[in-house]
């Protein structure tokens, strides 16, 4: 039986980092769905297509292909690096999140890869939509300031020249958007467990986790280096 852990939740509550830290220690897959749709909207964004433009954007996903193979991402087959991981590309996947084309495209391909596997997928929707079956489902949350000053301290790191304020704004524009949008909104699925994060270590979260995965998986714990 599959072990199907979903980890939803606002930028910067620690999705990513927590989930990879799972699906290493349990040595099952990990899908970083965020990093999808950073993909469409950035690549959108350069083909100069609107985010209200439904034809359009339908008309240019026709020739893009996204693919996940061993944890990385491939766009049209070349496999995508950084440069979805700047703070104007989760701006451009967020709004381009919104439209149901994208959800739609991009939920079919993320869906088809959670079905066959144990996984820990992370993102907006995953106990919601795309794997509303899961075992496990955690709503993963922080204050808007902790997250923006994670999020600095992480693109400081990376040698960015960022503004925590500018960060701020950014984190709080995305909340809004991710939440409000009629699609697929950015709301804790009813049967997820809510983690507050802002006060505890990636430790801290990865065993409360793990303790939730080991009552409702029959999963073996050896700890596995993949
Ligand atoms: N509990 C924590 N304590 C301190 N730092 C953390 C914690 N969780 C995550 N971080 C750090 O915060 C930054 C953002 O974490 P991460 O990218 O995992 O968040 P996220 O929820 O996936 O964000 P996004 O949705 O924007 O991808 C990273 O640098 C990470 O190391
Ligand atoms: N399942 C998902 C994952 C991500 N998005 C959108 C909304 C986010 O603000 C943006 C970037 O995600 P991140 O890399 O910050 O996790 O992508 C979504 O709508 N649904």
């Amino acid at each position: 039986m599959h072990c199907k852990i979903a980890i939803d939740g606002p930028a910067g509550s620690g999705k990513t980092t927590v989930a990879k830290e799972i699906a290493k220690r349990l040595g099952i897959d990990y899908l970083d769905t965020g990093a999808m749709y950073r993909i469409v909207g950035l690549y959108l964004h350069n083909c100069g297509v609107s985010p209200d433009s439904t034809e359009e954007i339908e008309k240019t996903l026709s020739t893009v292909s996204i693919e996940y193979k061993d944890g990385k991402y491939y766009l049209n087959g070349k496999q995508v690096g950084d440069e979805i991981r700047t703070a104007e590309a989760g701006i451009y996947a967020s709004r381009y999140g919104a439209n149901p084309v994208v959800r739609k495209f991009l939920t079919k391909i993320q869906k088809e890869i959670c079905a066959t596997r144990s996984i820990v997928a992370e993102g907006r929707d995953i106990g919601t939509v795309v794997m509303p079956d899961a075992q496990v489902k955690i709503f993963l949350i922080a204050s808007p300031e902790v997250r923006a000053k994670r999020r600095y301290e992480e693109l400081k790191s990376k040698g960015l020249e960022v503004s925590y304020d500018e960060l701020l704004k950014q984190i709080i524009e995305r909340d809004k958007l991710d939440s409000s949008r009629e699609i697929a909104p950015l709301v804790k699925a009813e049967d997820a467990i809510e983690i507050d994060s802002s006060n505890l270590s990636v430790e801290d979260v990865v065993q409360k986790i793990l303790e939730i995965i080991k009552e409702r998986c029959s999963l073996n714990f050896q700890k596995t280096v993949r």
